[in-house]
């Protein structure tokens, strides 16, 4: 591996955001992969977030199973994913804990569960409150992609339906540090790109994190997986499959992956996805007659439902949250 590449850094509170959205359709096009700095989400409360993930870890199996994963929200064990259907090997070597949208006081379905408060009293405060700065700082960002796209419409996302309902959801990750790596390949996650529209991901400065770039001049670089580095204060982000969708793949959905380091290490992911009865279909500004749309439109939900039911073998919604209304 070469020594580790440079991406690009945005800072989301730059009063100059026309710059800042060029900046960003730069990296999106390029690597589909950049830094966010100055996000607005509070250090102490990642850091919190963090120690609450290593105590519901280390809880006994049998205590987290209790949480299992249902409607897509809860635990799930250690290889029960293989984020690469493609690959040998026996599952992602990580447990993780999926939270959804956070219910309003008079909603009736109560989807998320979250661990006895006897045992971790403070664990679902910590994580409401940052999925809440999360969502905040993503709206933020996604109003600068639409201006990257569209130039004179910072709220497209917003007017197409995506963010009347978000349904996006954080994710706890930790990978143990003792796993035995067996004859077959094992990763703490295998190769894959993220479904929605874009990810912010924090980890605990442990490596690990691959991305697999392709140079469109592939006489100055070969395709070659990198290693992206944590930087302290930032986070990562990275375009989902949807927005390259949206995009006709002007932005990247780029593979990426995460390689055992021989250490635990925890990460947070929070996947921004759109409302799941918004259309997601090609911007006009990225298709044109010598460049047709490359996807047919699709709702948002029922392309999410998809994706789970490859990962998982079955999608893990039922009727409720992924109807049509
Ligand atoms: O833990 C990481 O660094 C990456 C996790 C990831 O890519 C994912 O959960 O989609
Ligand atoms: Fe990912």
């Amino acid at each position: 591996m070469d020594e580790a590449l440079l991406l690009p850094v945005i800072d989301l509170s730059s009063p100059d955001r026309l710059s800042t959205a060029r900046l960003i359709r730069q990296a999106c096009i390029e690597y589909g992969f950049f830094y966010l700095s100055n996000h607005g989400v509070n250090g102490d409360l990642l850091r919190e977030v963090l120690s609450e993930s290593r105590k519901f870890f280390s809880l006994p199996v049998g205590e987290k199973m209790k949480l299992a994963r249902k409607e897509h929200r809860g635990y799930t064990a250690l290889y029960d994913e293989n984020l690469d259907p493609a690959s040998s090997s026996k599952g992602d070597s990580k447990e993780s804990y999926y939270i959804g949208p956070l219910e309003d006081p008079i909603a009736q379905i109560k989807l998320n569960q979250w661990p006895p408060q006897d045992i971790l009293p403070t664990w679902r405060h910590t994580m409401e409150s940052f999925y809440q700065e999360l969502e905040c700082a993503g709206k933020k960002l996604l109003s600068l992609v639409a201006l990257s796209l569209i130039l004179d419409e910072e709220d497209f996302f917003v007017r197409v339906g995506g963010m009347d309902k978000p349904t996006s959801f954080l994710r706890l990750l930790h990978y143990p540090g003792d796993v035995i790596a067996s004859k077959k390949e094992t990763y703490g996650a295998s190769a894959h790109s993220d479904y929605g529209m874009l990810t912010l991901l924090a980890t605990d400065g442990v490596p690990g994190l691959q991305a697999y770039f392709i140079c469109r001049d592939k006489s100055k670089h070969p395709n070659i997986w990198e290693d992206v580095p944590h930087v302290e204060g930032a986070f990562i982000v990275n375009i989902g499959d949807m927005m390259e969708r949206w995009t006709n793949c002007l932005f990247r959905s780029t593979l990426h992956r995460v390689m055992p380091a021989g250490q635990e290490r925890y990460s947070v992911a929070f996947f921004l996805d759109p409302d799941q009865d918004c259309i997601v279909e090609c911007i006009p500004s990225c298709y044109s007659e010598s460049c047709p749309p490359r996807f047919p439109p699709i709702r948002s939900g029922d392309y999410l439902k998809e994706r789970l039911r490859v990962t998982y073998g079955h999608d893990g919604l039922n009727s409720v949250v992924m109807k049509t209304t």
